[in-house]
């Protein structure tokens, strides 16, 4: 690495090497425990906006839920927070997206490595098909870190998933029960040790004594990693999130405040109908 080169913390090397520098200025020390911020983020697809001129910073360590009705912008906003709308043609975004102070669509930033530090677990469980153990050692590969049975074991114990699989890692992903398949899938998302781990619906395909192992895991999650977590389901929103983030249609992040406040107290009327079903 260069000497101009620097990392987004010092546990990472090499995985965003990027020649910014993180911003220690008085106003981010300021909003020490923010771990990634939006500034008047626009996204469009097309001609078509789909988020609009959303400001936000997410503290570390802690579940922040985005809700909102369908075709809000919630799974917009997710992708843009590790690039994934990179992959999306026609999609265009302006407004800056900064993860510990450092801008990650500055040129210097590698997708690729923005996205082992910060991890996606998808709606539908999508393990590879291969074993479990494989499985969970992509996610060590790709980041280029040594593969070795202790470190799949800690994964999958952090999953909440090694009791019930440490007998059968040779097994097929996809032979697990969709509950497990997600656990798997958020073992090898937290592999690689990510930042930050980004779910867009995980339960919401999983009945419900599944999803409710999602929950408690995710509330074990926070004491290592930071949560931001689409879901349609309000209850759990106000279960499992400590801040939640309601978007309203036309990509308008309406009200972003701590869940008790939301659920008990909006400032918005728009948010109140929301959240009695009024409308959405
Ligand atoms: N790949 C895409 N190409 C074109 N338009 C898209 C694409 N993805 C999303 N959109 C549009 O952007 C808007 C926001 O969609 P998005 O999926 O982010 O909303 P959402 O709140 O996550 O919706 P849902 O709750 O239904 O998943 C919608 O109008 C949608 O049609």
């Amino acid at each position: 690495m260069s000497q101009n080169e620097s990392t987004i913390d010092s546990e990472s090397e090499s995985l965003i090497t990027t020649d910014v520098q993180p911003d220690t200025t008085a106003e981010s020390a300021s909003s020490a425990t923010t771990i990634v911020e939006t500034e008047q983020l626009n996204v469009y697809y097309g001609d078509d906006q789909a988020l609009d001129d959303v400001s936000i910073a997410i503290p570390e360590n802690q579940v922040t839920a985005l809700i909102g009705p369908s075709g809000c912008g919630k799974s917009t906003f997710l992708r843009c927070l590790n690039r994934m709308n990179d992959l999306i043609d026609i999609a265009r975004i302006d407004g800056t997206v900064t993860l510990r102070g450092i801008d990650i669509y500055d040129d210097a930033v590698d997708p690729v490595a923005l996205r082992r530090k910060i991890g996606m677990v998808f709606q539908k469980p999508n393990p590879f098909p291969k074993s479990i153990y494989d499985n969970v050692a992509y996610g060590l590969k790709v980041q280029g870190k040594e593969i070795t049975d202790e470190r799949i074991e800690e994964a999958l114990r952090s999953a909440a998933l090694w009791d019930e699989v440490k007998d059968q890692l040779d097994q097929s992903g996809l032979e697990l029960s969709g509950g497990q398949q997600q656990r798997l899938c958020i073992a090898r998302a937290i592999a690689p040790d990510p930042d930050i781990v980004l779910m867009d619906e995980p339960t919401s395909a999983l009945d419900p004594v599944a999803a409710s192992k999602i929950e408690d895991l995710i509330d074990e999650l926070v004491e290592d990693y930071t949560v931001i977590i689409v879901t349609h389901n309000m209850q759990q929103a106000a279960r499992i999130s400590d801040q939640t983030a309601v978007f309203l249609t036309g990509g308008e992040l309406v009200e972003y405040d701590d869940t008790t406040t939301i659920f008990e107290n909006p400032a918005d009327d728009r948010v109140e109908d929301y959240i009695t079903g009024k409308f959405g």
